[in-house]
């Protein structure tokens, strides 16, 4: 499979970022346009996006080209966004959600990652969508991280949903569950697999030579050694002790409560969170306006904004792009680290 190569010096344009658009109704449309805008400005890679051009008409007057082949991209891209369609177009009223748009989505998603994987483009920069609406359409995986990962011929253990901002990386262990099944779903395999997996991520989209993880707890003060509960004593110090025999740098479990104050964070490089909302509140209350979610562990550069369909604010002019623009730089750093460290 060919790596993301964003500066194969035989192809005289760089090869284009791919940007599925998530749901038609939300703002995924609105901040992949405002990020165009922003391109020079914010020194962002080309990218072309993926899925119907109504959706764009429906909240943007700007410079929009249909295009038939990601090759074309690269000479459209200065002058306007460049569309590849995907299916019939159809009427997109913001903050709607709809059934065709949800079937937009997923195939605009499914075509996007087929490029990518093909080597014609240089990764995926995914715009939101709306899960339950997805769900709605037979889409089986719990999010796109999963799908991704499939359709890459990854395991859902190896592929790692991380968070990442500037003061902060994290990583949920277990994902789009209930909070009622984590426990369960908490085992040293799958802590092992999501350290390894977030340690060599550090290493080959980041540069972090020797990365430092550090390991939350699930209960309130790490379970006080069991008198709160067992989780810590019976799986997740367990699997911490294992890594480190395996030779990395990492700690825990911590108390989650005090491990995301300024000075805690200065002593690892990522954390790792035994559930989703542990993970997702200290990064999106720190950086939610660039925070970008990578997968680690994909053959292909994969990122995402942090934040949702935001259907509330749809059709408004009042998205901030500022996530979406920081995913795209991260892809666009990710893929030239992947060719520098291998
Ligand atoms: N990567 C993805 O595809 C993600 C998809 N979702 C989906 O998004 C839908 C809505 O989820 P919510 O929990 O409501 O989260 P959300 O991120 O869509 O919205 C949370 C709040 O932040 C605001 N907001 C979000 N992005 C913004 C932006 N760029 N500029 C200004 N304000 C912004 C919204 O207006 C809302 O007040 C759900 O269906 C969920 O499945 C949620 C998170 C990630
Ligand atoms: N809360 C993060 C999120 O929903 C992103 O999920 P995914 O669709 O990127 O797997």
């Amino acid at each position: 499979m060919p790596s993301s190569n964003i500066t194969d010096p035989a192809r005289p344009d760089p090869v284009p970022f791919a940007v599925p658009l998530g749901d038609p109704a939300g703002i995924g449309p609105e901040i992949t346009a405002k990020s165009w805008v922003m391109r020079e400005a914010r020194g962002l890679p080309p990218f072309f996006a993926v899925g119907d051009i109504a959706a764009l008409r429906a909240v943007w007057l700007g410079p929009v080209q249909l295009i038939e082949t990601p090759a074309q991209a690269a000479a459209v891209f200065p002058d306007a966004l460049p569309v590849l369609q995907v299916g019939d177009s159809h009427p997109v009223t913001p903050g709607t959600p709809t059934q065709d748009g949800a079937l937009t989505a997923f195939q605009s998603l499914e075509v996007a990652v087929g490029l990518a994987r093909q080597g014609s483009a240089a990764g995926i920069v995914t715009a939101p969508v709306g899960k339950e609406q997805l769900y709605g359409v037979g889409f089986t995986h719990p999010g796109q991280t999963e799908f991704i990962a499939e359709r890459c011929g990854v395991s859902a253990h190896n592929a790692v949903m991380m968070l990442a901002g500037p003061s902060l990386k994290v990583v949920p262990i277990t994902i789009h569950i209930p909070l009622a099944d984590v426990s369960a779903a908490l085992t040293v395999d799958l802590i092992r697999a999501r350290a390894l997996t977030t340690a060599k991520g550090l290493q080959r989209n980041f540069g972090i030579a020797r990365p430092r993880l550090a390991v939350a707890g699930l209960n309130p003060h790490a379970g006080e050694n069991g008198a709160l509960g067992r989780e810590e004593v019976d799986v997740i110090r367990p699997a911490v002790e294992q890594l480190r025999a395996e030779g990395l740098d990492i700690v825990g479990p911590l108390s989650p409560d005090g491990m995301f104050h300024a000075r805690a964070r200065e002593t690892y490089d990522a954390a790792l969170c035994m559930y989703h909302d542990q993970a997702l509140i200290p990064i999106k209350t720190l950086n939610f306006d660039e925070g970008v979610n990578i997968t680690l562990g994909l053959p292909i550069v994969r990122t995402s904004p942090d934040h949702g369909t935001a259907f509330g604010i749809a059709g408004t002019d009042s998205a901030n792009p500022g996530a979406m623009m920081a995913a795209l730089r991260m892809a666009a750093e990710s893929a030239r680290a992947r060719l520098a460290h291998g």
